[in-house]
């Protein structure tokens, strides 16, 4: 359970890879929260990080789940092993800011929100670049009526494939990863962001080669298998309306991503990658002097300070002390990771399968959220 009333939530990190620089970074420049502590399996990984962002407490992961200031815990390690992580830090206590997806099944990812539950405290679930100035500006526009009522949007995530630039990259195509689980979440949270909960998908995928091979760092030249799909093309049903088309690739040379178009009854607009948490926000309206074929493209103002990782759990620890739910929520994390899975079902089965888990209004981080304020 929470520690401290006042002053910068105390957090602590388990998983000192590849992600842990941007959450550091970010975190760091936060003065609303204080990493305290931060723990890997190797110890010496733990320690060279601490060094480099002057984290005070760093060694193994028992370290960070016994420290007393600390109120959260930020879980970075592989999707394989997040809830069996995030079981360990509610058993301690401690509240839970989990990367994506929040687990890579249903039954483990429910059994964390039930014990959360049970321990009366949160789980929040990345991504939180949707929290970003770009998605949040986009949204608000929306919620305006800037583009009239959604329609439909388009998605596209298509590249070679992350071997290119992480040095261990076997769990990105083991199950829990792949273009779907692993860069899905962006997308999906998105649409969610838009169009609210998803009712049903359809889907086909492909797999294009069963093995791959490592192209950076010590392990390069190594080779491991894939486990998933590694293109799916998507069709998703909103509850409340709305349809969207999507493609999740690694297997295509030409890289084409971050793409989310969302077309109105009055105007298409174009969102930011939302892998990132800002970025160019257009507005394309219909033609109304039919001789003039050049359309208009107006750009949509991005409101907001722009930051990075460690956004949803300031978010969350200014929440728990406020004591108002936080945005990016387990059950958000939920219906994320359930919409993914019932894509995989789908492809599977050709057909279209109903995604069973649903979610009330998603909350929105006001334009004049600002991390770089000290506000406890
Ligand atoms: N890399 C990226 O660009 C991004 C990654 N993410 C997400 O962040 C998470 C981590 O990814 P990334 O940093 O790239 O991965 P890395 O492989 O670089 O790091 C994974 C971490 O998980 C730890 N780990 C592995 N197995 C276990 C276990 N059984 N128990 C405890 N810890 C374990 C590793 O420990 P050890 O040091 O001992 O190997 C390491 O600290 C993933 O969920 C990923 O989806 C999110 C955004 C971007
Ligand atoms: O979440 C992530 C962000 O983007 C990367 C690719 O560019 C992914 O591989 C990673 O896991």
């Amino acid at each position: 359970m929470t520690t401290s009333s006042s002053g910068a939530v105390g957090v602590g990190i388990i998983g000192a890879g590849n992600i842990s620089d941007q959450y550091l970074t970010h975190l760091s420049s936060f003065p609303d929260v204080r990493v305290i502590a931060i723990g890997d399996l190797l110890e010496d990984r733990a320690k060279a990080q601490a060094e480099k962002y002057g984290v005070p407490h760093a060694g193994g992961i028992e370290l960070v789940l016994n420290d007393p200031d600390v109120d959260i815990i930020v879980n970075l390690t592989i999707p394989a092993v997040h809830v069996e992580v995030s079981l360990a830090i509610i058993a301690a206590g401690k509240h839970v800011w989990t990367e994506k997806p929040i687990g890579i099944d249903r039954e483990e990812s429910q059994r964390l929100l039930t014990a959360a539950d049970a321990a009366g405290l949160r789980v929040g679930v990345a991504p939180d670049t949707v929290l970003g100035p770009g998605v949040q500006t986009a949204k608000r526009a929306i919620a305006r009526g800037d583009i009239g009522r959604p329609l439909f949007a388009s998605t596209s995530f298509q590249w070679q494939g992350p071997e290119i630039f992480h040095p261990n990259p076997a769990f990105l195509y083991a199950k829990g990863g792949g273009p779907l689980l692993d860069m899905g979440p962006y997308y999906v949270s998105a649409l969610v962001h838009v169009f609210g909960p998803v009712a049903s998908v359809a889907a086909l995928g492909l797999q294009g080669s069963p093995t791959r091979k490592v192209q950076v760092g010590e392990l390069a030249g190594q080779e491991f298998p894939v486990e998933i799909p590694s293109t799916l093309s998507v069709l998703t049903e909103f509850e409340r309306g709305g349809q969207a088309q999507s493609l999740y690739s690694t297997d295509s040379p030409l890289k084409r991503h971050g793409i989310v178009e969302v077309n109105g009854t009055e105007g298409t607009i174009v969102i930011p990658d939302p892998n990132y948490f800002g970025g160019s926000i257009t507005i394309t309206r219909p033609l109304t002097d039919v001789s003039v074929r050049e359309q208009e493209i107006i750009q949509v103002p991005q409101e907001g300070v722009l930051t990075g990782r460690g956004l949803g759990l300031l978010d969350m620890a200014r929440s728990i002390r406020d004591g108002r739910p936080h945005i990016a929520t387990g059950e958000f994390g939920y219906h994320v990771l359930d919409t993914l899975l019932s894509i995989e079902e789908a492809a599977a089965t050709h057909s279209f399968v109903t995604v069973e888990s649903t979610l009330g209004e998603v909350g929105s981080l006001p334009a004049d959220f600002d991390p770089l304020a000290a506000t406890l």
